[in-house]
């Protein structure tokens, strides 16, 4: 549709695209990311026509850009501009029609049925219908942007050049003017061209992304090529992590501060718990990062503030997660803070313990109900009904893991638990065999992410046999402490 081949341009005497080739389906939507001044509003510029090309070709439809009359051009392309500067007042209307130039004929051309149901259209796809009669100037700057995207919308060309369409929207109309274009892009074969400064809105949205450094092409690809912690860092400059997107296979981007803001150095102990008969509750000064299987706020997240709740032996619930909110709230436990657990055995039976290491301790919970042990590895020959009985295991560190020393804090404590119920002998009722767990067991992880980098957490690190010992420990503990509760032994 749109092929760029071996492209250079720039203003007078000054080149600013060097060499750049690429290729737009039909239907693409290509996004055009660099830092300022790498030269994208240029690149658009050359191939829209608005800047004469030193060298290469631009074509479109197979096309030299050269071989198009102006009008015919802009029937194939239409170009939504950087800076939008408008010598006099049109109404939203009037603005809009201008789009319609290229379809218009002859000297007195006149107005289609066509040219109206575009406008319309165009109206209707950037939600201005209900400002068509007001003057341009009077609307805020994001109204007025979205005014520009109708007004290019109603042009009706195959191809859209876009720079920065978001440009001054807030996130609402940026999700829905991106929902439209992406919209006119698969249901209409539009291809389009874009420049963003949002580079996760650019990766969320577009099929390929193009970088951009000084004029050049850096790389081309799908966004899970384009956007890359290496690539993104060197030619922008700044630091950056990526994190996956929840939805899609979209990578995203988070800015890492450089600014020392004040740290609170106070490592966490067995100070840090209160249990009642109620509830076993830790509680930091700042948030601890946390990923946990928890009903409150499971999965991963910054919280202060830990709650392993008693709950009856016959709980039953329809909205689990509505009914746990409800009641940390009810104790002044805030939602944004809390991480919340559930347990049937006795919160004044949980087993705390610290343990040191030679850069910071690390504290350990568990609370272990085993009425309801099984042994993972035939579960599946056995009808399993919902029963209540759970080993909640918490691991808090003082240190800053990594990502995969979070994952491995999860594998060690798991396995140091397994090995605390074989060592109890619990057995799994149905089958007989030495259990491995609960069917319901939770788990939470956190550390202060302050002090030492623990990259690992496996048997070998000085962490690993921290976490195997403690979780063995608390949870043989807690086991005999429900054996002799229950009147097993
Ligand atoms: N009209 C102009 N005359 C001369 N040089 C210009 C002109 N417009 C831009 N430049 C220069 O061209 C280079 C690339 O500018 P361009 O606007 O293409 O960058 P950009 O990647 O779109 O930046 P931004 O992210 O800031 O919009 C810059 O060094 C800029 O100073």
């Amino acid at each position: 549709m749109l092929k760029i081949e071996g492209l250079s341009g720039g203003y007078d005497n000054k080149l600013i695209i060097k060499n750049v080739s690429f290729f737009v389906a039909k239907g693409e939507m290509l996004g055009i990311l660099g830092p300022n001044g790498s030269g994208k509003s240029t690149l658009l510029k050359v191939i829209s026509g608005i800047l004469n090309m030193e060298s290469g070709n631009v074509l479109i439809e197979g096309k030299p850009l050269k071989s198009y009359s102006s009008k015919d051009l802009a029937k194939k392309m239409a170009v939504l501009p950087q800076l939008h500067s408008h010598a006099f007042s049109h109404t939203v209307r009037d603005t809009i029609a201008l789009g319609r130039y290229p379809h218009q004929s002859g000297l007195f051309s006149s107005w289609s049925i066509e040219d109206e149901a575009a406008v319309v259209e165009a109206m209707k796809l950037t939600a201005i219908e209900r400002y068509e009669s007001q003057m341009l100037d009077l609307l805020s700057g994001g109204e007025q942007q979205r005014v520009f995207v109708a007004q290019a919308l109603a042009q009706q060309a195959p191809i859209l050049l876009l720079d920065e369409p978001t440009n001054h929207l807030d996130i609402a109309h940026q999700k829905q003017l991106l929902d439209t274009i992406k919209t006119q892009a698969i249901e209409k074969g539009i291809t389009i061209v874009s420049v963003f400064h949002d580079i996760n809105l650019a990766s969320l949205y577009c099929d390929r992304l193009l970088l951009m450094d000084q004029g050049e092409i850096k790389v081309i690809g799908a966004p899970h090529e384009v956007v890359t912690k290496d690539q993104i860092e060197t030619v922008y400059e700044a630091r950056i992590s990526t994190n996956p997107h929840p939805e899609r296979p979209k990578p995203q981007i988070t800015i890492l501060s450089d600014v020392n803001e004040k740290n609170n150095d106070k490592l966490i102990t067995t100070e840090n718990f209160q249990v009642t008969g109620e509830l076993v509750v830790f509680q930091a000064e700042t948030q601890l990062k946390t990923w946990s299987s928890a009903v409150t706020n499971a999965g991963s997240g910054w919280y202060r503030t830990f709650v392993n709740r008693r709950v009856d032996a016959n709980y039953a619930c329809d909205n689990v997660h509505e009914e746990m909110l409800e009641f940390l709230v009810n104790r002044g436990f805030s939602e944004a803070d809390t991480v919340g657990m559930m347990t049937a055995v006795n919160t004044t039976d949980a087993v705390i313990k610290e343990y040191k290491t030679p850069f910071g301790n690390v504290v350990i919970m568990v609370t272990a109900g085993v009425g309801n042990a099984v042994d993972v590895s035939r579960t599946h020959e056995v009808e399993m009904l919902p029963a209540i009985g759970t080993i909640n295991t918490w691991i808090i560190v003082n240190g800053e893991l990594s990502d995969e020393a979070f994952i491995q804090s999860v594998i060690t404590a798991t396995e140091a638990k397994t090995k605390a119920l074989a060592f109890e002998q619990v057995k799994d009722p149905r089958t007989g065999t030495i259990a491995t767990g609960t069917s319901t067991d939770s788990i939470l992880v956190a550390a202060t992410q302050r002090g030492v980098h623990i990259p690992y957490a496996g048997p070998i690190t000085e962490i690993g046999k921290k976490i195997g010992l403690g979780v063995y420990e608390c949870t043989v503990e807690a086991i005999q402490i429900y054996k002799k509760a229950k009147g097993w032994d």
